[in-house]
């Protein structure tokens, strides 16, 4: 794991902001179409604020989500409802946004029509991933219903996904998926996720699951 420590959280999001346009323009400088999937909750909406700005050919980049909770796109937990806000404006607008959710009771509803939205942009060029507290990644859970399965090598692209932990049910992109990212990027702030990253080295994957990407990821972290 390639760890970069900056003096704050303005310079964080400045730099992290920078490596991501500068990874999807050479991804567009190879590729006729690439993917750049990014993390809901809390942390990363500054990011997209400045993102959002950046000249890229967006038009020619297909937004994922890592994960989402499932609830309608007018939700305040909606993943989906902050990037529309935050990352698919300005110029980022032209980016064309592959859906996780879709109105139904429950993700497996609807799982195999998203999963067949997700396949063509498959594998991702950039990957951006959160971390909670309790080393989750994307939906992936310490202690949630489909986490082994999630994890297995031979898992499917998307999966559904349950934790107490999670409020409600989650639609995920699995380990594989994230594993086979061109170039994966976590963002982290705060000391209690800088501790939970160093103790998650040395967990189980199923008690850490952010640990599936961590051999390949550079972390980016200010307190
Ligand atoms: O629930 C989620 O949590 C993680 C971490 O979110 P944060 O609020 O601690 O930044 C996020 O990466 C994931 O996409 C989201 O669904």
């Amino acid at each position: 794991m390639d760890f970069v420590e900056y003096p704050d959280r303005d310079l964080l999001i400045l730099g992290l902001a920078d490596r991501l346009t500068a990874d999807l323009a050479e991804a567009l400088r190879l590729n006729d179409r690439v993917s750049f999937s990014v993390p809901g909750g809390t942390t990363p909406g500054p990011v997209f604020d400045v993102m959002s700005e950046q000249a890229l050919d967006w038009d020619r980049v297909a937004v994922v989500l890592n994960d989402e909770r499932w609830v309608p796109e007018d939700n305040p937990r909606s993943n989906t409802g902050l990037i529309r806000k935050r990352l698919l404006v300005s110029k980022a607008s032209a980016a064309t946004l592959i859906p996780l959710y879709a109105a139904a009771e429950q993700p497996e509803d609807r799982l195999e029509d998203l999963a067949g939205g997700l396949a063509p942009h498959l594998p991702l060029s950039v990957l951006l991933l959160g971390m909670g507290a309790d080393m989750h990644t994307a939906s992936l859970f310490p202690g949630a219903d489909n986490l082994a399965a999630a994890l297995a090598d031979d898992a499917p692209p998307l999966m559904a996904m349950r934790a107490e932990g999670a409020g409600e049910p989650r639609i995920t992109l699995t380990a594989p998926v994230l594993k086979a990212a061109m170039t994966i990027h976590i963002l982290i702030t705060g000391a209690d996720k800088r501790a939970a990253l160093e103790r998650a080295a040395s967990l189980p994957l199923a008690e850490a699951p952010v640990r599936c990407v961590l051999g390949q990821a550079m972390v980016h972290w200010a307190e």
